[in-house]
């Protein structure tokens, strides 16, 4: 048994709570010079620690947000990000501690929602999170792989100097915009450990900006992984897709049209792309643009269940009243009455039943309710609320976060 301490974190602790982390992810601890580079970005604020004496046994992290739900709003959010315990300290509760005093606080300050990116699937259901947009990874191979000539084609792509790719790039990800459900808001602080660390001076990325008939429009940050050896000396390099963005799929398809056309490359690899990205049908041939594999990529927990079911908006469908229970957040339990004008509470009998975490699943529209219902995760009380439920809830695109946190 485990004595341990739950609080926020101090000043003074977040290097030792940064060096933890890197631990638990099997990464090397920084040296004080990569941590005067990068500690900035790992601020006091928004992170539990667990404690045993002085000592931190385990961290949770989060940063403010916001996200686009379906209908377009775009609400705050937490996400929730570096979450480790010590080796020597796991499956004694240490992670269901601090996740409950991170719950607690989010529910205190009013956020409706936090996300989060999973290391491993089987950890956050208990916590109310539920797998809310899925992303493929994708592999176009090269060199027959070739843009359909009815693609549209407008506008030029210009590479970028490591020094503009770190200058322009933020404001043209705040220009895109966020277009789909599951899309986020990239604060200050992502920027310095998730972009410039790669396509800085001393990175190893390549940055590529579309400019459409408004200005710029659309990017993409990728490596070059050579797959040259004495055997195959011809074999090209794989392009490896980090970041794609772009405001409208014009820019979207000529951004792959430029991968597509960089020479002396044998195939181009994006993972957590969209899982409805039309490449087969951008391609003259289907079988050129193959999915390697379907994963999950946004878990999304209704914090404030009433708020997030009115932020997003409903397909034309009749009403159903769905019985929610959640274990963490009690004051969430309760039945909620969602239908094309709406969501919020009602004391009417319910026609469905799901925990929070199967909540989340439904929200972004991944996942229908009919999915859930044959899955067990959706008790039906009401058999034709289902597909009622099933209208309600879809949206025409599916969701993708496409930020990495
Ligand atoms: C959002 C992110 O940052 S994702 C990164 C998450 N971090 C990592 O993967 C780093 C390596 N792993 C770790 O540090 C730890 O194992 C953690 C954080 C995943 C779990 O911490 P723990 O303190 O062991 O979790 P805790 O003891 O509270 O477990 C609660 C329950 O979850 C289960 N559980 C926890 N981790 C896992 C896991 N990796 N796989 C399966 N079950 C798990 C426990 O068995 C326990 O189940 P029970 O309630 O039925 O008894």
């Amino acid at each position: 048994m485990t004595d341990f301490d739950v609080r926020p974190i101090t000043d003074d602790e977040r290097r030792s709570t940064f060096d933890l982390l890197r631990r638990a992810l099997h990464v090397p601890r920084v040296t004080g010079e990569v941590w005067a580079r990068v500690g900035e970005s790992w601020p006091a604020a928004r992170k539990f620690g667990a404690f045993e004496g002085g000592t931190p046994i385990g961290i949770v992290s989060s940063f403010d947000t916001e996200l686009a739900v379906p209908g377009g709003r775009v609400v705050p959010a937490a996400a929730v990000e570096g979450v480790g315990v010590r080796a020597d300290r796991t499956r004694r509760g240490v992670l269901s501690a601090m996740m409950a005093a991170q719950l607690a606080e989010f529910a205190a300050r009013g956020v409706p929602l936090a996300v989060l990116h999973a290391s491993e699937p089987t950890i956050y259901g208990r916590f109310g999170y539920g797998s809310a947009a899925l992303g493929k990874t994708v592999r176009v191979t090269r060199p027959a792989a070739r843009l359909h000539e009815r693609v549209p084609a407008a506008g030029e792509v210009r590479m970028l100097t490591p020094e503009e790719a770190v200058r322009e790039i933020p404001a043209l990800y705040r220009r895109i915009g966020l277009h789909r459900p599951g899309m986020i808001a990239r604060p200050p602080r992502w920027w310095p450990i998730s972009h410039d660390r790669h396509v800085g001076p001393d990175g190893d990325h390549l940055v590529a900006v579309h400019s459409g008939p408004d200005g710029d429009d659309g990017f993409v940050v990728y490596a070059t992984i050579s797959h040259r050896s004495p055997e195959s000396p011809d074999r090209g390099a794989v392009l490896d897709v980090h970041d794609l963005h772009g405001a409208d799929p014009a820019a979207r398809a000529a951004l792959w049209r430029f991968l597509l056309s960089v020479d002396l490359v044998s195939a181009v690899h994006a993972r957590h792309r969209p899982v409805d990205e039309p490449l087969a049908v951008l391609l003259t041939d289907h079988r050129h643009a193959g999915t390697l594999a379907v994963e999950d990529d946004l878990w999304l927990r209704p914090v404030d269940v009433a708020a997030a079911l009115a932020a997003r908006t409903y397909r034309a469908a009749g009403p159903v009243v769905v019985a929610v229970t959640d274990r963490l957040l009690p004051a969430n339990t309760g039945h909620y009455e969602v239908g094309p004008d709406g969501a919020r509470r009602t004391d009417a009998a319910a026609d469905l039943a799901l925990d929070v975490d199967a909540l989340g699943m439904l929200y972004l529209g991944q996942w229908t309710a009919t999915a859930l219902a044959e899955a067990g995760r959706l008790e039906v009380r009401d058999a034709g609320a289902v597909a009622r439920a099933d209208e309600l809830f879809t949206t025409v695109t599916a969701p993708w976060c496409g930020t990495h946190f």
